[in-house]
């Protein structure tokens, strides 16, 4: 079990709804709907708890919907250390289609101050030392920078312990000169990132390997029901998921972080830890939430990932049978 830390420094409600097919600008009836505690960070709190680690979630939470954040920290069994801010956390709604679409209209969250700002770094400092890894995941609510965010960073990787960053922008740009340990940008987030669209694996993989030059050593490149291409220092890889029947993405990339820091943190081969990740991200998929590490069909989810070992200078070319 390792201690981990991981931080939503603009986490949400997330109100998820299921309709059969969204007609815009009309009254649409759901036939389910449910409100959660979320956010980036943490779902990936949620994630490594249920996998047995001790995990401390921190960032912003807004003082007047706390109640609800409050009990699930209590429910997962992690360590509530955010700063409260006057005001609500944001609710971000995710309209769930029939056919797997998924609509996110996400919140921009509540306003932060310069006092709350400093007084999550010294949260951040505290928590970081004598943990294993810090996990950051999300956007940046109103009042922290990017460079501000470069700046929390900066305290957290002082203290020696493993980041892995999960966010997109300007925030991803920022962190990117941190070096962290690790991020996981998608397709788009990579391809912003770059400057250039990236059309097909090959451009993906010299993306990639951009990102090793900025110092990260591993490269998460998710890529939706595609799965994932890691790029490290030591080579490529690719993992594909089984074809699984979605009802929400929603969580999809957060249970991916939090399964593949679960494998690093172990100490397993990369081979292990990226089919772990992908069938466990697929698992989330077939649902509203995180993924769950009790599916009954866990064990077939893993053993129908596809895995691939990428050669330098070698076009990737066909998934293997
Ligand atoms: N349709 C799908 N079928 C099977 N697995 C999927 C599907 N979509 C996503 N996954 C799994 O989830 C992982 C993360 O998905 P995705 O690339 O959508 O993340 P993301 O865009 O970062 O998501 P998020 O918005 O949660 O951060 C993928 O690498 C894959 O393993
Ligand atoms: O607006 P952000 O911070 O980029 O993303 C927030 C969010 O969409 O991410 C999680 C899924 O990854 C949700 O729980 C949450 O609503």
């Amino acid at each position: 079990m390792a201690r981990v830390v991981a931080v939503s420094l603009n986490p949400a409600l997330d109100l998820s709804i299921g309709v059969e097919a969204l007609a815009l600008g009309e009254v649409n009836r759901s036939h389910a709907s449910r409100l959660d505690a979320a956010g980036k960070g943490n779902n990936v709190a949620r994630v490594l708890a249920a996998l047995g680690h001790d995990v401390a979630v921190t960032g912003f939470l807004g003082e007047a919907n706390q109640g609800a954040f409050e009990r699930a920290f209590a429910a997962w069994g992690v360590r509530d250390a955010f700063v409260r801010v006057p005001g609500e956390t944001r609710v971000n709604v995710k309209v769930s289609e029939q056919d797997g679409r998924v609509t996110d209209l996400n919140g921009r969250g509540a306003e932060v101050s310069a006092q709350a700002l400093a007084e999550l770094e010294q949260v951040l400092k505290d928590e970081a030392a004598g943990c294993d890894a810090v996990v950051v995941s999300g956007s940046l609510p109103p009042g922290v920078s990017a460079d501000r965010f470069g700046e929390l960073l900066r305290a957290v990787k002082a203290r020696g312990v493993a980041l892995w960053v999960d966010t997109s922008g300007p925030a991803l740009a920022a962190a990117l000169k941190c070096a962290p340990t690790a991020v996981k940008p998608n397709e788009h987030e990579l391809s912003e990132w770059a400057g250039a669209p990236l059309e097909g694996i090959e451009a993906l993989r010299r993306a990639a390997r951009a990102l090793n030059d900025e110092g990260v050593a591993n490269a998460f490149i998710t890529l939706g029901g595609d799965g994932v291409l890691l790029s490290t220092s030591q080579g490529q890889w690719r993992a594909r998921p089984p074809r699984v029947s979605v009802v929400s993405t929603v969580c999809a990339g957060d249970t991916f972080v939090a399964a593949a820091l679960h494998g690093e943190l172990g100490g397993w081969p990369v081979d292990e830890t990226l089919r772990f990740a992908t069938a466990l991200s697929a698992e989330a998929v077939r649902h509203v939430g995180v993924g769950e590490t009790t599916a009954a069909d866990f064990e077939v989810l893993k053993t129908n990932c596809v895995l691939q070992q990428l050669t330098d200078g070698q076009p990737a070319g066909e998934w293997p049978a």
